[in-house]
């Protein structure tokens, strides 16, 4: 702690969870916050992340200036059907709508990102900032090294750093099961093209604008969602990977018309086929990536005064589109608890309070994505193409994740924090 009195926070990482939780602590006055992002400068790759219901309720939860986030940076309703599906040789049948009150929104990353990061101070957003070393003790300051030769000194240390960030392996240990994120059974590919073109292409068999439509196929799936004000369109391609696809180092491989025909043959009725095929080639640069997670669970999220968070916890498999809405509820409870802490030996408490209310819950989230991989994929054991078995699956998987009471574990970390971190 300074001699001011304010408590020196540092996230490591400024992907969605890093920014989100920086700007959730501007309003406490007596936290300094700094991020520092390891590359040349806060970006996003890939296109519209889903906000669903309970990120959306995470961004209330969080209020301030991140109320109205998702609506300043052009999200768009994902208006009507979630799923309609199209299965096995010949069916194309829906399995369900959402409610009105179900709906989630898509928005475009990078204005995602550019937002939350808007209302820091320039003085607290640092880049080209790889942390490589972090020394940390139960009586003093934790000294963050970076690679640069620079270092600087925190009460409390965030990791946001995804998926091979530094931190887990910092508090796990580099030989941990827990510490390397696993590559799962599923990859995908992405292409963002303009409604127009999606129009041509698709054809209103397949396509109505703003909605998110998905099709499940014999082994992989295809999905389209809008976003960026309606104006784009981005498609998904993904499915169980094949023996063939994948050397076992690769990390994304190029997709020209031959291997992608290759990697979906089977998969889809022949009309949705060629369209899934024109539609991915719209990008030039088409490339498949192996999906991974933390396949093997965390036994904890926070050691000492440091912890981590969004993908550096509990990086999952896209197929209940949480990941990033996992992140603004992390942000929820550590606002919440880092609020309250009046003296940095009250940090620890806040982050065991902190890996209470989230572990569990999120790592569930990790396996259950997973599984409804399988299932959205045609594979599931004794469900198959059956769309109906499908249908009857689906609304548990998604709904102990949109419904999750955030005020409630609020209170509960709180709680929790009051009793562990004793008198100030
Ligand atoms: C294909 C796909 C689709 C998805 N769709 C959805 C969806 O619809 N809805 C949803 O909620 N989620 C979705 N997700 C998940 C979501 O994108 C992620 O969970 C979320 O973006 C993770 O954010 P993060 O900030 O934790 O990690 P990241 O975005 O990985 O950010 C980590 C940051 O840390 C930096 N960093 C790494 N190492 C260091 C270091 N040593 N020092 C300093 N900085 C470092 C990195 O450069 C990076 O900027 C999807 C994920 C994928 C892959």
């Amino acid at each position: 702690m300074s001699a001011n009195g304010v408590i020196e926070v540092a996230i490591i990482g400024g992907g969605l969870a890093g920014a989100a939780l920086a700007n959730a602590l501007l309003k406490h006055r007596h936290i300094n916050v700094n991020i520092f992002e390891s590359a040349p400068e806060f970006s996003e790759r890939g296109a519209a992340v889903g906000i669903d219901l309970n990120a959306q309720g995470a961004f209330a939860e969080i209020g301030g200036a991140v109320t109205d986030v998702v609506e300043r940076a052009g999200g768009v309703a994902m208006d009507s059907s979630r799923m309609v599906m199209g299965a096995g040789p010949n069916a194309l049948e829906k399995i369900f709508d959402l409610e009105p009150e179900q709906r989630g929104k898509a928005v475009h990353r990078a204005a995602l990102l550019a937002e939350l990061l808007k209302p820091i101070d320039e003085t607290q957003k640092h880049t080209s900032k790889r942390v490589c070393q972090i020394e940390d003790s139960d009586s003093s300051r934790a000294v963050i090294r970076f690679e640069d030769g620079t270092q600087f000194h925190a009460d409390a240390v965030i990791g946001a750093d995804g998926v091979r960030g530094y931190v887990r392996t910092h508090i796990l240990g580099k030989d941990h099961p827990a510490t390397p994120a696993q590559r799962s059974d599923f990859w995908d590919a992405r292409s963002l093209v303009t409604v127009e073109k999606a129009k041509e292409i698709l054809g209103n068999d397949y396509f109505a604008e703003q909605r998110q439509y998905g099709y499940v196929g014999d082994g992989g799936f295809f999905l389209h969602d809008g976003h960026d004000d309606g104006k784009m369109v981005q498609f998904v391609v993904s499915g169980v990977s094949r023996n063939e696809i994948w050397a076992e180092d690769e990390w994304s491989k190029k997709l020209d018309r031959e291997a992608l025909e290759k990697n979906i043959e089977g998969w889809f009725i022949p009309s949705l086929h060629e369209r899934v095929v024109e539609v991915m080639l719209q990008n030039p640069d088409l490339k498949a990536f192996p999906q991974t997670h933390h396949a093997i669970d965390a036994p904890t999220y926070a050691k000492g005064a440091l912890c981590i968070m969004g993908d550096a916890a509990h990086c999952m498999t896209p197929w209940q589109g949480s990941g990033a809405a996992q992140a603004l509820e992390d942000t929820v409870i550590l606002e919440a608890v880092l609020g309250r802490v009046k003296n940095p030996k009250q940090i620890p408490a806040a982050f065991t309070a902190y890996d209470k209310a989230r572990r569990a819950r999120t790592q569930k989230i990790v396996h259950s994505s997973a599984g409804t991989g399988v299932i959205l994929c045609g594979r599931g054991e004794d469900i198959g193409l059956d769309l109906a078995k499908i249908q009857g699956f689906l609304p548990e998987r998604w709904n102990f994740i949109y419904k999750h009471n955030q005020a409630e574990s609020k209170k509960a970390a709180l709680a929790d924090f009051e009793k562990l971190s004793g008198p100030n």
